[in-house]
């Protein structure tokens, strides 16, 4: 498990190109036959994946100190590969390409497998500290939440799938989705904000191998920006703002851990403070 610590804007304002990658930007997730977790001391969530090309069980690693890894945790998994399962203590849930899975805490037994394993599953998943069990949910996106937003005249025309969140999926902390470019449409989550009471992670995907996404973050005044491609993730403190721009439309998926589950609890910034 590699490790993240938390970061200050004081001294964020400050990195080189080479130190806001190394501490933002999470690279080479999705190695066939490889569980990789990647712990950030924001929030303490767990970022990872698994690609099954042989199943894959999820043990705690000495980092957690736990008996098994969602022994004090929950955990939200959605499949960007192709057809696998998740084995939970005993129990398959089958998941499609976009399928996700809530796993509550307390849940001792987690198998990754994929149907064709020439083909496999490719799981992503954010785990944050759990203080209580909800149930286990197979999600299929189609059941969820669908927000369209923006116009294709800005550019950002987009649908956010509300995967994980209250009233839906329960969950102790985590909130969990998807958005959607429409093709012609490449920025995401601008007008931007930021959110004290949440941390946030962003992995995008469905881009081809030489497009790319600007992902800028920093505090709205200070802003940064990191490049990313294909199937990488970025840690967005609860003090970034979290948007981007791409070389075309892709599709990202958001996990958010923290203080409240409230969506829609975040402090806009409006266009003419953006320095
Ligand atoms: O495109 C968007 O806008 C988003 O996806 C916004 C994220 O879901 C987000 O930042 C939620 O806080
Ligand atoms: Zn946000």
């Amino acid at each position: 498990m590699e490790l993240r610590t938390a970061a200050s804007p004081k001294d964020v304002k400050h990195y080189t190109t080479d130190r806001l990658r190394e501490e933002f930007l999470i690279q080479d997730l999705f190695q066939a036959g490889t569980i990789k977790t990647i712990y950030s001391h924001i929030d303490r969530i767990i970022v990872g994946s698994a690609v099954p090309t042989k199943p894959l069980e999820l043990t705690a690693g000495e980092e957690i100190r736990a008996k098994y890894f969602l022994e004090r945790r929950e955990i939200g998994i959605i499949n960007i590969g192709g057809k696998g399962s998740v084995t939970v203590d005993g129990t398959v849930y089958e998941l499609s390409y976009k399928d996700g899975l809530y796993i509550g805490m307390g849940s001792e037994k987690i198998v990754f497998s994929s149907e064709n394993e020439a083909e496999p599953a490719k799981f992503y998943f954010n785990s944050a500290p759990a203080h209580t069990t909800y149930p286990t949910v197979l999600i299929k996106p189609e059941n969820c939440v669908n927000v369209e937003l923006g116009s294709l005249e800005g550019s950002n025309h987009r649908v956010i799938t509300k995967y994980i969140l209250p009233g839906q999926v329960e969950s102790c902390q985590l909130v969990m989705g998807m958005t959607s470019l429409k093709p012609g449409s490449v920025w995401n989550t601008m007008p931007c904000h930021t959110h004290d009471r949440r941390m946030e992670v962003y992995l995008y995907f469905e881009m081809p191998e030489d497009a790319l996404v600007f992902h800028y973050m920093g505090e709205p005044t200070e802003t940064r920006h990191i490049v990313m491609r294909n199937e990488e993730a970025v840690i967005a403190p609860s003090w970034s703002i979290h948007s981007g721009s791409g070389t075309q439309a892709y599709t990202f998926i958001w996990g958010m851990v923290g203080e409240n589950q409230d969506f829609d609890d975040m402090d806009g910034v409006q266009m003419k403070d953006i320095k």
